[in-house]
């Protein structure tokens, strides 16, 4: 096992503008990444890198104590003693699940005992040690997908690199098979550099999230962090469900903002230049006294209602509320907690 290091390392496809532009990056030994970010970003490119399918155009990759991409050279894939998980399985029809998981190591010569042990042992972290004789048409979306971690899984890789691997299933499964990567990640102790759009998933499996604009990094912390100090307006849109507003911030430069600040300025008592402020659904209430704003939805979502409220100019807020409030009518909210972007 060993540290993944990005150093600087950019992709331009033929001379064309940066996929990938001096990203910079340390991934612990162990360490669950999220790469998040909008289609077209670059977290394929960056995946594809790391794997040792695309050459830098500048920058490097360290494994351990090696470089294995520069722009002069990249080791080969099947050099890294890495393993990727695509969004289709790739599994081969013609061959059981116990066939399948055990091709990696048939490739390396690994026979007899030594291959059904070893090849046990994988389909066990996935729990699918009853279903090695059956062929993958007879499984299903979430069980083949258990196969092909199974497979990677094979060969103990340093780091194992899943490019969406959830896209294709539906959202009842999606959830269910987020448990099985991270008890997965925790059985195989193996460093995971995981490829999302979808930043409910990012935050749900990963110790740390990259978030990915244009081929740079934003913002690279762990998700509670990330949660609750996102750097700039992409970050803060993307992550949770947050409203920003435009607000009159006055002389102070706290970021963290309580009760009384976030009163002050949704009243616009602050005065000053105008900054971006998130302000979270959790954190508006509705309270005996605090700011009146108008009720424009109450959606009933299962556990609670959620709010859309609106502001006396017609900027909107976002709310949760244990009781259903009519649409139409004003109600009085208390603002806990809002973050300067
Ligand atoms: N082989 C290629 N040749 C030229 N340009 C490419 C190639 N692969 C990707 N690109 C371009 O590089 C940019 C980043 O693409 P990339 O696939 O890395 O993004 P992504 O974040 O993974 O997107 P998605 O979520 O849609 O898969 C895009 O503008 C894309 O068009």
């Amino acid at each position: 096992m060993a540290t993944l290091i990005l150093n600087h390392l950019s992709k331009a496809y033929d001379g064309g503008r940066a996929a990938v532009n001096g990203v910079s990056l340390t991934v612990r030994d162990g360490g669950f990444l999220a790469l998040l970010g909008p289609s077209g970003c670059g977290k394929t490119t960056l995946l594809r890198m790391i794997a040792g399918f695309e050459q830098p155009s500048d920058g490097s990759i360290v494994l351990g104590e090696r470089v294995i991409s520069t722009a002069e050279g990249v080791l080969p894939p099947e050099r890294r003693n890495m393993a990727m998980v695509f969004q289709s399985y790739a599994l081969w029809p013609h061959m059981t699940v116990a066939q399948n998981v055990g091709y990696p190591l048939k490739l390396r010569g690994v026979k007899g005992e030594n291959l059904r042990r070893k090849t046990m042992e994988a389909l066990d972290v996935v729990r699918l040690a009853d279903l090695a004789d059956r062929r993958p048409a007879a499984l299903s979306g979430g069980q083949r997908q258990r196969v092909a971690l199974a497979r990677c899984l094979v060969t103990s890789p340093d780091v194992v690199l899943l490019d969406e691997p959830l896209a294709n299933l539906d959202r009842h499964l999606r959830a269910a098979m987020e448990e099985t990567f991270r008890d997965f990640h925790a059985r195989s102790g193996a460093t995971m550099i995981y490829v999302t759009h979808d930043q409910a998933e990012a935050m749900a499996l990963a110790t740390e999230i990259a978030v990915m604009s244009e081929g740079r990094f934003l913002q690279v912390a762990p998700p509670n962090e990330i949660y609750a100090h996102p750097e700039g307006r992409v970050v803060g849109g993307l992550i949770g469900q947050g409203t920003i507003l435009s607000l009159p911030v006055g002389e102070g430069r706290e970021r963290s903002l309580d009760r009384a600040a976030c009163h002050a300025l949704l009243l616009g008592e602050a005065g000053g230049s105008l900054c971006d402020v998130l302000i979270r659904p959790e954190h508006v209430r509705p309270a005996v006294d605090g700011i009146a704003l108008q009720v424009r939805e109450c959606v009933f979502t299962g556990e609670r209602h959620a709010l859309t409220l609106a502001r006396a100019d017609g900027s909107l807020l976002k709310a949760f509320s244990a009781e259903r409030l009519a649409p139409g009518s004003m109600a009085v909210f208390s603002v806990e907690r809002g973050w300067r972007l």
